[in-house]
């Protein structure tokens, strides 16, 4: 098995750096939905550029290279002890090589351990069968379309839906609020894979294991396949679009599983994927260990399409506005929702660790007129020792939603970038204070790191390279205003319409 690591690192290579055919022909097909212009195809177009970047530069897709999640089916008398030190060795090695982030914290002290390798991590699952020869499979899901995973238990009664009961009818509508819980957080439009029955730790397993469906399988079961069908058709009527802007396509694929429950629990769970679905998997030789056969199609089979330029110069009547930091107040308020926003100069990323720690201390650096970034950026150095960006696209924002309004004022902050919108305390700072809040492409890694062009410094090391508050020179990057200081936020409404359109789904459909 003189090469089983090496194989495992180029499966975590590929996995991070390169998606495959059929989530690549998912997203086209998506594109080909979306009017030309519109929020959501623009959106689409530069994941379709960041793609394209990613596969060429060998980098990260996402920089949130997500909880590394192994399947290895092995013939018997494969010796699994020896397997498991090489992922565990190979996950390291791809860290090391700005492959993967580091993400691997210690739940009580935040401590990273910096290499992806701590207690639980990465997850590596063994399956004995009877061909010969090695299969590992890989997924790494990100955390914020983790966040998005749902569980329901029937009956229940489910928000714009009523009841959903123990049946087929009950399992549709369940699935149809995990589409609308998530809006556009988990980096929609995304794929979904569900698990019916089971118990709560088996239900979640077998809801992750249907993502390793290829995209464009029919369900063998024909009662799974229409309820497959029927999402797919129905789901993108919730009008969600492309990182929660509204739009046509919400989901793009969906993939139900079935396994047997006990009479008192009746589980229904829900995996959420983002757009930046991220999964491969090899067929290995059991004597050598080296690579015979990728599990799915690779992403050089589908190159993703660039957009003609009729559709970028309907893009030009939307408002765009550059802006240098630090910015001024009197700026801000001239921006409203639907504004793209450039901007030049020194913004600073900070998410969880900073902003908890911000309330209570000062900031190393003066924040008047700034830009806080809600990012967790892959990093490395070059041969000169200086940091570089490697991949850098925000993180959902809401889960600042306790400290941000606060901070804003506290600091004198004009605008917060992430993704997936803020809530009502946070769009009353923005109006009080005068900021906004500007959406950027989540899971737009590539994309984004181009715009940073010098690491100006680092603050908070010890938060872990994630976390830390970095200080970042900036050229172009571009966000689209979606919630402003005049109390207008098109996440609040994107809910709203969203929400009022899943009513349309109480009646039966499955008796
Ligand atoms: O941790 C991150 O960088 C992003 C995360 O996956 C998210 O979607 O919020
Ligand atoms: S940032 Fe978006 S694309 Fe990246 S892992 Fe999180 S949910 Fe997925």
């Amino acid at each position: 098995m003189q090469h089983f690591q090496e194989s495992i690192y180029q499966l975590i290579v590929e996995t991070s750096t390169n998606l495959p055919a059929d989530v690549r022909e998912a997203i086209q097909a998506a594109r080909a939905r979306e009017d030309a212009g519109t929020r959501s195809a623009l959106s689409l177009s530069t994941i379709a550029d960041n793609i394209r970047m990613a596969e060429c530069n060998v980098s990260p897709i996402c920089q949130d290279t997500g909880m590394p999640t192994f399947i290895v089916h092995c013939p018997v008398g494969a010796n699994q002890i020896e397997m498991k030190k090489q992922i565990i060795a190979a996950v390291a090695q791809a860290t090391k090589d700005s492959k993967l982030r580091t993400n691997s914290v210690d739940s009580l002290t935040g401590a990273n351990s910096g290499d992806n390798i701590g207690p639980g991590t990465p997850v590596i699952h063994f399956e004995q069968w009877e061909r010969n020869e090695i299969e590992a499979k890989l997924i790494l899901k990100g955390g914020g379309c983790e966040n998005k995973n749902i569980q329901y238990s029937l009956p229940t009664e489910l928000e714009g839906l009523g009841k959903a009961g123990r049946d087929l009818d009950g399992i549709r509508k369940c699935i149809l609020h995990a589409v609308y819980q998530a809006q556009g957080q988990g980096c929609s439009a995304g794929f979904i894979g569900v698990g019916i029955g089971g118990d709560r730790t088996t239900g979640y397993e077998l809801a992750k294991h249907q993502l390793f469906r290829a995209a464009d399988d029919v369900n063998p079961n024909d009662e799974l396949r229409k309820l497959e069908e029927y999402i797919m058709d129905n789901a993108n009527k919730l009008g969600i679009g492309t990182m929660g802007f509204g739009g046509q396509v919400t989901l793009l694929g969906c993939k139900v599983g079935v396994m047997n429950r006990l009479p008192a629990s009746f589980f229904v769970s829900v995996a959420y994927n983002c757009w930046a679905f991220r999964r491969q998997g090899v067929l290995l030789d059991p004597a050598t260990g080296a690579i015979t056969k990728w599990a799915y199609r690779k992403g050089e089979e589908l190159p993703m399409q660039k957009d003609e330029p009729a559709a970028a110069s309907e893009s030009g009547e939307r408002r765009e506005v550059v802006l240098q930091t630090p910015i001024s107040e009197e700026q801000i308020r001239q921006l409203r929702v639907g504004d793209v926003v450039i901007i030049n100069g020194p913004m600073h990323t900070g998410r969880d660790a900073l902003h908890k720690y911000l309330m209570d201390h000062d900031s190393p650096v003066d924040l008047n007129g700034a830009v806080i970034y809600h990012c967790g950026p892959v990093m490395a150095k070059d041969a000169e020792g200086n940091w570089v960006v490697k991949a850098a696209g925000p993180t959902t924002s809401i889960r600042e939603e306790p400290y941000q309004g606060d901070i804003i004022k506290k600091f004198g902050i004009r605008a917060v970038i992430g993704k997936g919108g803020m809530g009502a305390k946070t769009l009353k700072a923005l109006q009080e204070h005068g900021a906004v809040y500007l959406n950027a492409i989540g899971g737009a890694a590539q994309y984004y790191a181009e715009c940073f062009k010098k690491v100006e410094g680092v603050d908070f090391m010890e938060f872990g390279i994630p976390e830390a508050m970095w200080h970042l020179q900036t050229e172009g990057f571009a966000a689209i205003v979606t919630m402003d200081s005049h109390g207008n936020s098109l996440h609040a409404d994107v809910e709203q319409e969203s929400r009022e359109k899943l009513a349309q789904f109480k009646e039966p459909v499955f008796v």
